[in-house]
């Protein structure tokens, strides 16, 4: 059995490669850019003015001329105009072109217009209240660099630049495979010895997080069946996810069939609860977790391994992990990594995980009350001290 850091270390040794795709540049959200993005005009395009008010001459004012007349107004949107005496002025609005002629721009808050004449009645500067051409990005320069998780304000950007679509790196599409002989579909009535498939769906909730596209496919608990459609999705997916049927049970066919079909072990079980009969696996294209069925252990091992792995191929990964503080003291016999299901509380400023009552790892109902998990290290210490930092894994 190996540790939770070496599982991941090896899962993270491997790669897949990525798909490009251009989507609408507002479908793009949270994908990574695939292509550099580069400003088509000076940002700002011309001397945007930045308060309403009116443009002078700046020279004029610093001669000691305080009051102007008033040649004309111009708004944002309209043409440029010219001052065409230096000794009046253009009233003018925030995002106009600043008028030819004219060197600063008085806010209306530092003047008084009476009769057409408008009075300065503050110091003042040469060229303030006005955002010079190209002061933020000449046309041609680079505003944007490929592998950029793209937020709101990136999608702003391509709009400025008029990218109405956008080069993004996709993941290839996924196979989640859910087994045992007792699920039925969500839209039967379950028998009484039966239940409805839910681990494929949480899984797969959690990879449109990364805009992942998903295929849901079921196994019959019968070896046979399995090497046959295993083989099947091995030519089809580049990675496969399993739920189910990793343990030590009579019907616990995956990883028989996995190997039957040249899928390298990489690793089976971890020294963690829950989740400790995952296995890992590869081959030369493939890519293949397959998940203790427990629910909370399918997601855990998600969470855990399945989505750093992807995040990691797509760039995205997160050098540390988010860190809480545990609220109450917790005795946990040591031997294995233990994800503690938790609530966070904000207390005084501090974000504090409180564990939550649940009945194991087949208790799906409590995990939705929970914000996350905690983990408490393999370690020596039986008692995980009020106070201490540890891990913290949102679900
Ligand atoms: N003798 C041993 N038995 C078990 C061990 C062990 O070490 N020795 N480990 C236990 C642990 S821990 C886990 S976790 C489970 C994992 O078993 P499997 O991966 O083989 O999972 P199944 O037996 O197929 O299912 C377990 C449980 O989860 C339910 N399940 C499965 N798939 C789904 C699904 N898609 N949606 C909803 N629920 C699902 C299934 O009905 C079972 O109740 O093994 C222990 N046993
Ligand atoms: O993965 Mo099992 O507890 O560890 O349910």
């Amino acid at each position: 059995m190996i540790s939770v850091e070496k599982a991941l270390a090896l899962i993270l040794e491997n790669s897949i490669s990525l798909r490009k795709i251009s989507v609408p540049f507002e479908d793009a959200l949270g994908r990574i850019l695939a292509e550099d993005l580069f400003a088509d005009r000076d940002f700002p395009p011309y001397d945007r003015v930045t308060m309403d008010g009116i443009a002078i001459d700046f020279q004029v004012f610093e001669n000691g001329q305080r009051t102007f007349k008033i040649q004309e107004m111009q708004g944002a949107g309209d043409l440029q105009s010219t001052l065409h005496t230096s000794q009046n002025c253009i009233e003018i609005m925030t995002g106009g072109v600043l008028p030819k002629n004219t060197s600063a721009v008085v806010r209306y808050e530092d003047l008084k217009i009476v009769d057409g004449f408008a009075t300065i009645n503050s110091e003042i500067q040469k060229g303030q209240n006005v955002h010079h051409q190209g002061q933020d990005k000449k046309a041609g320069e680079l505003v944007l660099q490929r592998g950029t998780k793209l937020d709101a304000s990136h999608l702003a950007l391509a709009a400025t630049i008029g990218k109405q679509t956008l080069d993004v790196f996709e993941l290839p599409n996924v196979a989640i495979v859910s087994s045992g002989d007792e699920l039925v579909e969500i839209t039967e009535i379950p028998l009484p010895h039966q239940i409805r498939k839910s681990n494929v769906y949480a899984v797969g909730a959690l990879l449109k997080k990364l805009n992942v596209s998903v295929s849901y496919f079921h196994i019959a608990d019968d070896l046979e069946n399995s090497i046959l459609k295993i083989a099947e999705l091995l030519k089809n997916f580049e990675v496969l996810i399993f739920s189910g049927g990793v343990s030590m049970g009579k019907k616990d066919f995956i990883p028989e069939a996995l190997k039957a079909n040249n899928v390298e072990t990489i690793f089976h079980k971890i020294a963690q609860k829950p989740g400790k009969p995952m296995w890992f696996g590869k081959t030369a294209k493939n890519m293949v977790f397959a998940l203790p069925g427990n629910p909370v252990s399918t997601y855990l091992c998600t969470i855990l391994y399945v989505l750093p792995f992807l995040e990691k191929c797509l760039g995205s990964l997160k050098k540390d992990f988010e860190k809480v503080i545990l609220g109450e003291d917790i005795q946990f016999k040591p031997q294995l990594s233990y994800f503690l299901q938790v609530k966070i509380e904000n207390v005084a400023g501090t974000l504090m995980a409180f564990p939550l009552k649940h009945n194991g790892s087949g208790d799906f109902i409590s995990l939705s009350d929970a914000d996350g998990f905690v983990e408490l290290p393999n370690s020596e210490d039986i008692l995980f001290k009020k106070g201490q930092i540890v891990n913290f894994f949102a679900i």
